[in-house]
């Protein structure tokens, strides 16, 4: 068994190393330009074009990462990148959910406990008890309730918020209040006070996070992207933290990454960012799982993780 590897910065050797001692049987390398040996998988993100352009022989690819954007916008200007019938995997989960839930439950309890608010006084060199929130005004909505949605929801429901989420299909997660389709998406947002991007970047999902949207939310409310630059029209949410329609903004994913030395989201006071590392790639938890799936693959199981080319991810 052949697999080929490629990332822009992960270390091939922990990789290359880590895989084999995983499928002792395979022969792992990092692909290098020119290289057109065959291969039964292909471990890559960013890949370039002619790595695996008219790779028929492949049995699957595994992007390094849980959002498959990149990769599939990319297919859309070369087809040929991905041969007809070749499936795409995609990490699912991989140590990504606990690093989600704890970025989403730590900065939900900074707003809910006011430490904003303290943060503010403190530099008036204020003492001023403020009154407490409470739980029932404190409805947190999730956009996107998959593998990353999913278990932000339950973690956040699990500290006695009343918590939603939002999908396309209907979801049955411990405590959590499920709306799906087009359809429920005013009444998922009625009365959410906090807002947690969790979608994937569909044609259908981009700029979602608009004025729109934002102006059907609770006053006052707060809103976290973890998922995509994309699905927030950025002046939007300026104009909407102006207004003070929402109270605050945690952003760690932009429509420009890095984010631009001049963007106005730099300096303002209620907007907190963090660059692109809600959750990232853990090597030896996507290690596990990808030689898992391809053991699947090579009895003739059918794993989970493959990516629905038609619904984009
Ligand atoms: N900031 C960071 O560091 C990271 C960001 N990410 C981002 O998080 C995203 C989510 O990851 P993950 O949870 O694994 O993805 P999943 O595919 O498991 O979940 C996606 C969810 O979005 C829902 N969804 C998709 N399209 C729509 C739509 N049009 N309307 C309503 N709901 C929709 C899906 O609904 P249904 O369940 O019904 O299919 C599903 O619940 C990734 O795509 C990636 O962009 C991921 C890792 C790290
Ligand atoms: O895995 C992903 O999709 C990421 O965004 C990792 O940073």
């Amino acid at each position: 068994m052949d697999i080929i590897f490629h990332h822009p910065t992960f270390n091939a050797q922990q990789w290359i190393e880590g895989m084999q001692q995983k499928l002792p049987e395979a022969s792992v390398r990092q692909w290098q330009p020119g290289d057109n040996q065959p291969a039964d998988y292909a471990l890559v993100w960013h890949p370039p074009v002619e790595m695996l352009s008219g790779r028929q022989e492949l049995k699957g690819v595994f992007a390094l990462g849980a959002g498959v954007d990149s990769i599939l916008s990319k297919l859309q200007a070369h087809p040929e990148m991905l041969p007809k019938g070749v499936p795409l995997f995609r990490l699912e989960d991989t140590g990504m959910a606990l690093q989600m839930q704890e970025y989403a439950v730590s900065q939900v309890l900074h707003w809910f406990r006011r430490f904003d608010d303290y943060q503010a006084l403190k530099q008036q060199a204020k003492w001023q008890p403020l009154d407490d929130y409470h739980h029932e005004n404190f409805t947190i909505g999730v956009l996107g309730a998959g593998v990353l949605g999913g278990k932000v929801a339950e973690s956040l429901a699990a500290w006695g918020f009343p918590v939603r989420c939002w999908s396309r299909s209907k979801k049955d997660y411990h405590g959590v209040t499920s709306y799906a389709g087009a359809e429920q998406l005013d009444e998922f947002l009625n009365g959410t006070r906090v807002l947690i991007n969790l979608l994937p970047n569909t044609p259908q999902t981009v700029g979602i996070i608009n004025s729109q949207l934002l102006n059907k939310l609770a006053d006052g409310a707060y809103v976290m992207n973890l998922a995509r630059g994309v699905h927030l029209i950025e002046d939007d949410l300026l104009a909407a933290l102006d207004s003070g329609k929402v109270k605050s903004a945690m952003l760690d994913v932009f429509a420009k990454e890095p984010l631009p030395e001049n963007s106005p989201l730099w300096k303002h006071p209620r907007v907190a960012i963090t660059p692109h590392l809600a959750a990232v790639t853990r090597p030896e938890e996507a290690m596990v799982y990808i030689a898992k799936t391809i053991r699947q693959i090579e009895n003739g199981e059918s794993p989970g993780g493959q990516v629905s080319l038609d619904n984009g991810y």
